[in-house]
């Protein structure tokens, strides 16, 4: 577990102070994918270079797994450092190595035997999927590939925390899906921690259990991936969500209404149930569906549509108590007098 308490990043420049990080107080669970998002210079890299020891928060503590790392002594640091892997936007490889070597370079110098290496290289290279290419140097592979070997390095010890620097920003769509999934397995299957920062809304959707909004080097939203999705409450939380899931109707469509437009949110297996289907069976309102969708945050479904209801006003509203009695998320986008 990783448990962040008041912590606050302040750079000193030519006598001024730069806030990176103010008063961040997060916990990460063991085993879970956690995402940080956040625009350029929302303080997401301040935070996770704190995570990483490579900076000294001004203020604050952080512990992993019980141990104080904003309090350790430059040799417990260095071992601390063993334990937590890393990967990067632009990867970071020796251009003058293989993949093989390139791998086996972190576990030389965390001082195994050459047969440990030998062992343990294979493996990652079988768990990244790079067993081919194992001879190749890093300018002939694709970047998809490089980011293999970039993860295949980050668990060459065993970490027990993964840290992701925008690691799929500088990917194709397609090959951010596979490295997605790629991390997702690796999670899944050696029950490491993952911490990412992004500033791609889709990269949480896919992937994070948990995530927190930055801005300003402030979080100011936190908690359930699929939660915060469907009900954000910060104004830069909807921003970010409106980048991946389209909610709301273009304004030129809600124009020149006569009925009630509603707008209903359905929330995991819900979704699935023919709540609108039988909203007419029931009550004599007629119903234009404007706009509707159903998005998949992993597994549970998120729906979304918005109709016009048309019909003698007590029976209209009749139609909305009963939706609302079957589902929490009801909103009267526009009423007509
Ligand atoms: N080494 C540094 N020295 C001085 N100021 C810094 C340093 N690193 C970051 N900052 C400042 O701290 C603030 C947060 O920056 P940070 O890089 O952490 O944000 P970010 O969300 O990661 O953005 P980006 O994705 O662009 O890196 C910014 O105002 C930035 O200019």
């Amino acid at each position: 577990m990783i448990k962040i308490k008041d912590v606050t990043k302040i750079y000193k420049v030519k006598g001024k102070e730069i806030v990176g990080v103010k008063n961040v107080s997060l916990t990460i669970d063991k085993g879970e994918i956690f995402g940080i998002v956040g625009y350029s210079g929302a303080g997401k890299s301040s935070l996770l270079r704190c995570l990483n020891l490579l900076e000294k928060p001004t203020s604050g503590e952080i512990r992993i797994d019980g141990i104080p790392i904003t309090k350790l002594g430059k040799k417990e640091l260095r071992e601390e450092r063993l334990k937590i892997g890393m990967i990067f936007q632009h990867f970071y490889l020796i251009s003058a190595k293989t993949v093989f070597e390139n791998i086996a370079f972190a576990l030389k110098a965390a001082g195994k035997t050459k047969e440990e290496i030998n062992e343990k290289t294979n493996e990652l290279l079988k768990m990244v999927g790079l067993e081919e290419q194992k001879d190749q140097y890093p300018s002939q592979l694709s970047g998809g590939q490089k980011q293999r070997v970039g993860i295949a390095r980050a668990l060459a010890n065993d970490p027990k925390v993964l840290l992701c620097d925008e690691a799929t920003s500088a990917l194709d769509p397609n090959t951010t899906k596979s490295i997605l999934s790629l991390l997702k397995s690796i999670n899944k299957k050696l029950g490491i921690t993952i911490v990412l920062i992004t500033h791609e809304m889709e990269v949480v959707k896919e992937i994070c259990h948990r995530m927190a909004i930055m801005q300003d080097g402030e979080i100011i939203e936190s908690g359930d991936v699929y939660n915060i999705f469907a009900n954000p409450e910060k104004e830069l939380t909807k921003t970010f969500i409106s980048s991946v899931i389209q909610m709301d109707l273009p304004e030129p469509l809600l124009k020149n209404r006569k009925g009630t437009v509603i707008k209903i949110q359905f929330k995991g297996a819900i979704a699935e149930e023919a709540v609108v289907s039988e909203l007419f069976q029931n009550y004599r309102v007629k119903g234009n569906i404007l706009h509707g969708k159903i998005e998949y945050i992993q597994e549970t479904p998120l729906g979304i549509f918005i109709m016009e209801l048309v019909g003698e006003e007590a029976e209209v509203k009749r139609a909305i108590s009963y939706i609302e009695s079957r589902i929490e998320n009801l909103e009267v986008v526009k009423q007509v007098a």
